[in-house]
């Protein structure tokens, strides 16, 4: 269990005079859900690709299973991918098409129809093998897409957005039913999305990705939580950043007050920014508030409202509340220490994690004591 399946290590990638990977360094274990997130042209799709085998890196190891591929034909590494664009073959059938594969092998012609069935019933289509891909609809294209991968029973799959162009109702069913069927299958996934939503719904790990780097690596839960920086925190959910300096453990100003915090291992007198999300502020009247802010806007949004408010030092607040407020309205917001994540200004992974040892063998320090 958890063994590393594939490796990257210091991956990188120039064309001509652009690096458009640099040293990138990830390890995907077997049977888990992995995305990697980030903005449009970060380098998703040539991860996805050199692992493939279908791009070469410039320099750097991919390993499988231990063993490095780096020169293996992309035909006989153990993996399979599906396109944004599906790549089905119009002219077939949906049964021919998902064979195809396997005709290629040369598997028997009965093993090759127990294994279509198989996949179409994974994918809940199991009627539709005599169909035209023409009379399918863009969700079932997208299922017969992900039949076709699974039928060759790859070790891992690789996903390059693949429900993007699906409308969002489908979009939503489809997360739940891959995230099942990764699941049930039991293979590893290595999913590419821009949607930050999409990835904090269906991964064990994400890698957050900018500019040809991989930023911060965590479960959803960690990386919504304790962003490593500015960009990460805004690109993963809305997020109020809030400029501060650093007192002492457990200790942040900011707009002229002192909170206590949950974060520690800052040096005091550290500029710092602070991260609150919308829903983690509460409205109350302006005396009973941490700090106050004038309310400049609302919008419905259904479950809850989206309040737009600003403090006297002019920093906008983005407040998810279930209450309706007044415009104009001079509100108090409640927060506890908990709600607040303390960040260095421009840090890095490498000085996070350095950070985080320090700060763990302080513990272990103390723990002796
Ligand atoms: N064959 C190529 N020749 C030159 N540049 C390329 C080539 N393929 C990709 N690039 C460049 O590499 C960078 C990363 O592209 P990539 O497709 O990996 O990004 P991405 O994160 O997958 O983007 P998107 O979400 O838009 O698909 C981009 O700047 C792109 O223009």
């Amino acid at each position: 269990m958890n063994q590393p399946i594939i490796e990257l290590i210091n991956v990188s990638k120039k064309y001509g005079d652009q690096t458009v990977l640099k040293n990138i360094n990830l390890q995907l274990n077997q049977g888990d859900f992995y995305t990697l997130l980030g903005p449009s042209g970060c380098g998703k799709t040539t991860i996805l690709q050199i692992i493939a085998g279908f791009t070469q890196s410039t320099s750097g190891q991919v390993l499988f299973n231990g063993k490095q591929i780096n020169d293996l034909p992309a035909n006989q590494r153990q993996l399979n991918t599906v396109f944004q664009d599906y790549a089905l073959f119009p002219n077939m059938s949906v049964f021919d098409n998902i064979a195809y594969g396997l005709k290629i092998h040369k598997t028997p012609k009965a093993e090759i129809a127990d294994r279509v069935h198989e996949a179409l019933h994974l994918v809940q289509l199991d009627d539709f093998g005599e169909r035209e891909i023409a009379e399918l609809s863009g969700g079932q294209r997208q299922r017969i897409a992900i039949a076709r991968a699974v039928v060759n029973r790859p070790q891992v799959l690789l996903l390059d957005e693949p429900l993007s162009a699906l409308d969002a109702k489908l979009r939503k069913d489809m997360q739940y039913e891959l995230r099942e069927l990764q699941q049930s299958l039991g293979i590893t996934f290595l999913f590419v999305t821009h949607d930050q939503e999409e990835a904090l719904a269906m991964s064990d790990n994400i890698f957050v990705m900018n500019k040809g780097e991989i930023l911060q690596e965590g479960d959803p839960v960690d990386i919504y939580d304790e962003p490593i920086n500015h960009f990460v925190a805004n690109f993963i959910g809305e997020s109020n950043i809030i400029p501060g300096k650093m007192i002492a453990d457990y200790q942040v100003a900011f707009l002229g007050h002192q909170f206590e915090c949950s974060d520690a291992g800052i040096q005091p007198n550290e500029p710092v920014e602070v991260v609150i999300r919308p829903e983690d502020l509460v409205i109350t009247t302006a005396e009973k508030g941490k700090i106050q802010v004038k309310v400049a806007t609302q919008l419905f949004r259904g479950d809850h409202y989206e309040i737009i408010a600003f403090d006297q030092q002019g920093n906008e607040w983005l407040i998810h509340s279930t209450n309706a407020t007044e415009d104009d309205a001079i509100v108090g917001l409640q927060f506890g220490p908990k709600d607040m994540h303390v960040m260095r200004y421009n840090e890095t992974e490498d000085t996070f994690n350095h950070r985080l040892e320090s700060y763990e063998d302080d513990d272990k320090e103390s723990d002796h004591d």
